[in-house]
């Protein structure tokens, strides 16, 4: 008999979380039917959207996300034991599943063989978050030789690869992140041509002084009024990717900012939400790019791992306060 360790939402989170928003509990889990396989967690995701879907869950339920597990026991031939999977099983250790029900933020796959490189960059740059930049990046941005990119939560797993995407198809590349360390790594690793704070500097006159020209497309991470800042600065017809609105996602009320519509209307720029599950059906197309791109060493990734997998409501925490560069993981 296996006990698996999860966290359940106790309760529901008014601001940034707490820790007693949460409860650690053990459940046996019962043998397994036919069809069913057995997997241990060995890394979990900690990721922004969380947070966002922390309020529609049903509380006792256990916290949502994906994790990289070791198949240990298997009832069903597609899942041999031994085998790697990411799945979308949640804040727990062990799991049961068919590999049917993962749904969320990916399709559930056994992970190729990645050689020599970790098997976290499942979650990362070669799982959801990488999925969302070259998809997202590339079929909404539609960027061109010569244009000038602006990315927000540059120094994060979505933003530092899109940058990184923009630059192999010969863009100009501005990130915008929250510290100047973040911005040493954007700019001296990672090939970004510019970097602004947005904590300590005038995000609209430093983007006149490395934009003059103006902006033809912007991959927007965080929402809030550096999006409508950037939007301000568009170059006609330019185009936004709208990914994700982290500025809001601690807020009960969605924060009143500064109207878009005049940039839209006037630059007539084409602005367009995504959700990365739109190229489930494309999802290992975006893999192996990513892969060859890091095989080619044109791609680079960076994780912040947390060690022990009783601190991922710390990781999580951390990771929601910028702590993060590149991918935040929880290693068990
Ligand atoms: N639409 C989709 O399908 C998907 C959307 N997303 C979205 O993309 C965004 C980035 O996700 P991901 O790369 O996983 O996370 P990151 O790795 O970028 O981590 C989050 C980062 O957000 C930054 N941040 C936190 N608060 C604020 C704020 N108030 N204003 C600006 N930046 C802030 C912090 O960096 P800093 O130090 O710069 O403040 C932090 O490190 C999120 O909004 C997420 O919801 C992600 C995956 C899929
Ligand atoms: C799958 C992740 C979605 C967001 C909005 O973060």
């Amino acid at each position: 008999m296996v006990k698996a360790k999860k966290f359940v939402l106790r309760k529901h989170p008014e601001g940034l979380p707490k820790s007693t928003d949460f409860k650690l509990v053990e459940e046996e889990l019962p043998p397994l039917k036919e069809n069913e396989v057995l997997t241990e967690a060995v890394f979990l995701s900690v990721d922004p959207y969380m947070r966002a879907y922390m309020s529609t869950l049903s509380l006792d339920t256990t916290m949502i996300g994906s994790q990289v597990a070791k198949i240990i026991e298997s009832r069903n031939p597609k899942y041999p034991v031994g085998k790697y999977i990411v799945g979308q099983f949640g804040w727990r250790t062990h799991t049961i599943t068919d590999g049917a029900s993962a749904a969320g933020s990916g399709p559930l796959i056994v992970l190729p063989d990645l050689g020599d490189l970790p098997l976290s960059l499942g979650l990362g740059v070669l799982g959801m978050p990488g999925n969302t930049a070259y998809f997202g990046f590339l079929e909404i941005c539609l960027p061109k030789v010569g244009e000038t990119v602006v990315v927000s939560g540059a120094a994060g797993a979505v933003g530092s690869h899109v940058g990184q995407i923009a630059k192999i198809k010969g863009c100009k590349v501005i990130g915008i992140a929250g510290t100047d360390e973040k911005g040493k790594w954007l700019t001296k690793e990672l090939g970004f041509d510019h970097f602004i704070n947005y904590k300590t500097q005038n995000v609209g006159e430093e983007l006149k002084k490395v934009a003059p020209e103006g902006v033809h497309c912007y991959f927007d991470n965080v929402g809030g009024e550096i999006s409508i800042t950037v939007m301000n600065q568009m170059k006609m017809y330019g185009r936004v990717a709208v990914c994700g609105a982290i500025s809001s996602y601690n807020e009960k009320e969605t924060p009143k900012v500064t109207s878009p519509f005049r940039p839209i209307i006037f630059q007539q720029l084409k602005v367009e939400g995504l959700y990365v599950t739109r190229w489930n059906d494309r999802w290992m197309e975006g893999i192996n790019q990513n892969l060859q791109w890091i095989k080619q060493g044109k791609l680079k990734y960076h994780e912040t791992v947390t060690e022990g997998f009783q601190n991922i409501f710390n990781a999580f925490v951390d990771m929601m306060n910028g702590g993060n560069t590149g991918k935040a993981i929880v290693k068990v």
